[in-house]
């Protein structure tokens, strides 16, 4: 049998951990194995200084490269997979680890199991195909994350208003915490290649710092809001009622600022924002009233 530990780091080699397992990544199954020993020694470095690593999760574990380097962090891992060969693979390669009560593997989708309440933290590199909703499954959770995304949705998620990157994407996830690019990623470090560059994402959780009345409302009102990005707050807000479930929004734009309502959504900072809900709260006669 192979030596799990590569030379110098100790750490498990990826290629190795692909050749034993047995079977290439596919990519209709967003299977992109991280390859690059050098991304993955520094994935849990980018956890912010201080955090609980007593519990970590990693969504979509794969052959469990980065597993492995998050067992060299953490007293306990819990990892999610979706396919069972991977998942048969991963409880075959960390029987040590799961006999010694270290590691938990999750069979299953990350979107449908139950995640683990007690997670401190979470660090991993998402399937593409549902890295957004993974992600806003686990910003709500308040515990620091360092994820892995596609490069473009990346840098919406960490923008700036005023950028063309801006959006619904950046006020949402926001609104958890303090979202920043650490590390863009080359196609090469993967194996097989995904067709898009991909970035790695730090998110801090904080509270934000505005308030807003309701937080389904507040998110429902900023997505209806750059559903008409190109249009004024005026147009928008009045035109996306049936999205932001207002009964009234003429009286959220009679009630606004004029300068603010002749403003385009890209340019409506979060705290904008946030104020612009409380009003149509308020004024607009929104569903969650009645
Ligand atoms: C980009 S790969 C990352 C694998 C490994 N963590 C690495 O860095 O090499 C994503 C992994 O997520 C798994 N996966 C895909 N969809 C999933 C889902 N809905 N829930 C859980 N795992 C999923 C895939 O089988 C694949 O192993």
């Amino acid at each position: 049998m192979t030596d799990p530990a590569s030379a110098g780091t100790g750490a498990r080699d990826p290629d190795a951990l692909i050749a034993r397992a047995g079977l290439r990544g596919d990519p209709n199954r967003d299977q992109h194995f991280l390859v690059d020993d050098r991304v993955l020694d520094r994935l849990p470095g980018y956890l912010p200084e201080g955090t609980d690593a007593s519990h970590l999760l990693e969504v979509g574990a794969g052959t469990g490269a980065l597993t492995d380097r998050l067992l060299a962090v953490a007293d306990r891992v819990t990892a999610v997979e979706r396919d069972p060969r991977l998942a048969a693979f991963l409880r075959e390669e960390f029987a040590g680890e799961i006999d010694a009560g270290r590691l938990t593997v999750i069979e299953g989708d990350a979107l449908d199991v139950d995640l683990p309440a007690d997670a401190t933290a979470s660090v991993s590199n998402l399937p593409y195909g549902v890295s957004s909703e993974i992600a806003f499954r686990l910003l709500p959770t308040g515990t620091p994350l360092v994820l892995m995304f596609q490069r473009e949705f990346a840098e919406r998620m960490a923008a700036e208003p005023g950028t063309p990157e801006y959006g619904r994407l950046s006020v949402t996830a926001g609104h958890y915490a303090d979202v920043a690019v650490v590390e863009p990623v080359p196609r090469g470090a993967f194996d097989p290649a995904p067709a898009v560059e991909s970035a790695v994402v730090r998110a801090v959780p904080r509270d934000p710092d505005y308030a807003v009345p309701d937080d389904e409302f507040f998110l429902r009102f900023v997505t209806a809001a750059f559903t008409q990005r190109r249009k004024t707050m005026r147009n928008a807000i009045r035109n996306t009622a049936h999205i932001s479930k207002l009964d009234d929004p003429k009286a959220v734009v009679a009630a606004a600022d004029e300068a603010l309502m002749g403003k385009r959504a890209g340019e409506v900072t979060p705290a904008e924002f946030a104020h612009l809900s409380r009003l149509a709260w308020e004024v607009g006669d929104p569903a969650e009233r009645e």
